[in-house]
């Protein structure tokens, strides 16, 4: 049973809209980031990462985006364009606005963190003016992200795509990507991540991120089905509510519960987990496969990635996941 219909004889099958940043992930492991000397810089930003997994695995992708007009942005640009992501919805920043920086520190398997330098970034700048409704018409999905709601214009530019997909019947991927810090009133996430959600036809996030979004109207006990049935009397047709390394489970709107387990492996660094995980999930959806398997291929992808130094040049293609959970079968037919 398809839960998602997807538009066909589109152009396009995926677009994100959001952030375009740098990651500079620590080379030197479980120490903390003042003991730190050296970095890798990645191309990063959590709606980034999804599109570049999503078009690793075959999807054809673009991005609605803003880069600034300087090394960093053009660096972020070209590896777009080298991992076959249209950018020419990517527009250049003329203000003077620099690329976000996300330092991650890796102090254990367990213990990431991550330090952003986020002040007058020049994603937060892409404006209404910069979301085409033509480019969002052409494509069979949109994926938003949360933290281009933290502020204006971006804020306004993520509704209007909001409505032009709905216009068009682009079915929107809502990954909530709730960063705090990027929030300059502990009250205004919940309001407009509810005015969003309401919106959209799949929701990904972590307990902890619908957590935040039921702040004011309350879930006693964080209840998942309480959660995905609040959604399901908006627009959702998908609620996955993702609970870090004990997996994550997926609500339908007609009713069902699909339970996603995890591949266990060697742990490098816990962040790219829920990147990975959208991306194989929603590159699953749109092959007409079921819950149940989108969601393994979500895992398995996450499983891949927290194994690896980086989230985005880690997004692994469909060979390598598919290699990857016959890998973890045998295993466990070894095991006593
Ligand atoms: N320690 C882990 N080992 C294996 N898989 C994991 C681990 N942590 C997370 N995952 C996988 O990644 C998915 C998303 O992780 P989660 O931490 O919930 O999201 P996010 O990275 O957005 O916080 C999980 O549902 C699971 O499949
Ligand atoms: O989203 C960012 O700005 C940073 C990411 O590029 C980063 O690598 C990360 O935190 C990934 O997030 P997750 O997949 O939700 O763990």
């Amino acid at each position: 049973m398809n839960h998602i219909q997807f538009p066909a004889d589109r152009k396009m099958d995926f677009i994100a809209i959001g952030r375009l940043c740098i990651d500079l992930n620590a080379n030197e492991i479980n120490r903390p980031m003042e003991e730190t000397r050296t970095f890798t810089k990645y191309v990063g930003g959590s709606p980034a990462n999804i599109a570049i997994g999503a078009a690793r695995l075959g999807v054809k992708s673009g991005f609605i985006g803003k880069v600034s007009n300087d090394q960093m942005g053009r660096f972020i640009t070209q590896y777009l364009t080298d991992h076959q992501i249209d950018t020419t919805n990517i527009s250049v920043d003329r203000t003077g606005a620099v690329t976000g920086l996300a330092f991650t520190e890796i102090k254990s398997p367990e213990e990431c963190s991550i330090l952003m330098y986020r002040d007058n970034v020049a994603d937060l700048k892409l404006a209404p003016g910069d979301v085409s409704e033509e480019y969002i018409k052409q494509s069979k999905a949109l994926l938003i992200s949360g933290t281009a709601l933290s502020a204006s214009p971006s804020r306004e530019a993520v509704f209007l795509a909001l409505e032009y997909a709905r216009k068009h019947s682009t079915v929107v991927f809502f990954d909530l990507d709730y960063r705090p810090y990027s929030w300059a009133y502990t009250t205004d996430p919940a309001i407009y991540y509810s005015l969003a959600a309401e919106k959209c036809d799949v929701i990904i996030g972590t307990r902890e991120e619908f957590d935040m979004m039921e702040q004011f109207t309350g879930n006693p006990g964080s209840n998942d089905e309480v959660t995905a049935n609040k959604w399901f009397g908006c627009n959702a047709k998908i609620v996955v509510i993702k609970h870090g390394s004990n997996g994550s489970f997926a609500y339908t709107k007609t009713g069902q519960v699909f339970k996603g387990s995890i591949f266990k492996t060697k742990v490098l660094k816990t962040f790219g987990a829920g990147d990975s995980y959208a991306s194989a999930f929603i590159y699953g959806l749109m092959q007409g496969w079921s819950i149940v398997r989108a969601m393994e291929f979500g895992s398995a992808s996450a499983s891949i990635v927290i194994s690896k130094h980086s989230c985005s040049d880690a997004m692994p293609t469909v060979e390598e996941i598919v290699e990857f959970i016959a890998g973890s079968r045998k295993e466990e037919q070894i095991s006593p």
